[in-house]
């Protein structure tokens, strides 16, 4: 009898799932962007509301990465703005490139301002920010973190704010994880829990970016949990996803 556990893919299949949804399925990718970088906020906005009076100044700053986590950060950063956060954008490369520019274009326009550089003391970032986002590394991380992300990563390490990641815990191995890592409070996996998320400890697990459709979830019988209530695109769970 086929397993009804949800499942969690390798690296591998995580990549090879979006190859076909672009080649296969004709998915672009700032389509599946703007779902990832929406229930990420979505997400944010359930596990910490920025209306609750601990969280009345809801200011957030998004560290963006190298490739396209940076761009579900950006999309993020700028749903944080509509829904009623302070996002700032840390983002320590800028490549020449059509999305990137797009997306960044985007985020100025709605005055998300860019942070200079990064406050060298975990300290600091408590001071200033009541949540980090760690939109720097997905699916396709793999090794020793290499710099600038290595010195990054020491101050996330180090935070008492909460840290919430986009798909991947940056600097985790994509299956085995990394325990002496950063240890996010929320994790908003996408598509489907990678294998490295067995190893989250957070209160908050969300599943986001739902555009699986059924023929491509059955023919990797990722068992994805159906919709609980009408919430706009995440499912929310503490740490299984449903
Ligand atoms: N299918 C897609 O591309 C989509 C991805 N989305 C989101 O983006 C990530 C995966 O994006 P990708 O561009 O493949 O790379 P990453 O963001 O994971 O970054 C990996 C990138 O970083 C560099 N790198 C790798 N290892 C190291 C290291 N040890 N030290 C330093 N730098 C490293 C290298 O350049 C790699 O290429 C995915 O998880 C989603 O979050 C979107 O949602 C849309 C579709
Ligand atoms: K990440």
């Amino acid at each position: 009898m086929a397993s009804t556990a949800v499942k969690y893919p390798s690296q591998e299949e995580a990549q090879a799932m979006d190859e076909e949804l672009f080649n296969e399925y004709q998915f672009s990718v700032d389509q599946l962007m703007e779902l990832a970088g929406l229930s990420c906020t979505t997400a944010i906005a359930k596990a910490y509301p920025p209306t609750s009076v601990a969280w009345s100044t809801s200011t957030v700053v998004v560290i963006c990465g190298p490739r396209n986590n940076r761009e579900d950060g950006s999309v993020c950063a700028r749903h944080l703005k509509l829904f009623g956060y302070q996002p700032t954008i840390y983002y320590p490369k800028s490549p020449n490139k059509p999305l990137f520019t797009a997306l960044m274009t985007q985020c100025q326009k709605m005055d998300i301002p860019l942070l200079g550089e990064m406050p060298p003391e975990p300290m600091m970032i408590d001071e200033l920010y009541e949540l980090v986002v760690d939109a720097i590394f997905g699916f396709s991380f793999k090794g020793d973190v290499r710099e600038p992300f290595r010195s990054i990563l020491s101050v996330l390490s180090g935070l008492t704010v909460p840290i919430a990641s986009i798909n991947i815990p940056s600097g985790w191995d994509v299956e085995k994880g990394n325990s002496g890592g950063i240890q996010p409070d929320l994790l908003t996996s996408r598509t489907a829990p990678k294998k490295s998320a067995t190893q989250f400890t957070g209160r908050y697990h969300y599943l986001g970016g739902r555009f699986v459709p059924p023929a491509l979830e059955k023919k990797y019988q990722l068992n994805l949990p159906s919709y609980p209530t009408l919430t706009a695109s995440t499912i929310s769970t503490t740490n299984e996803p449903q």
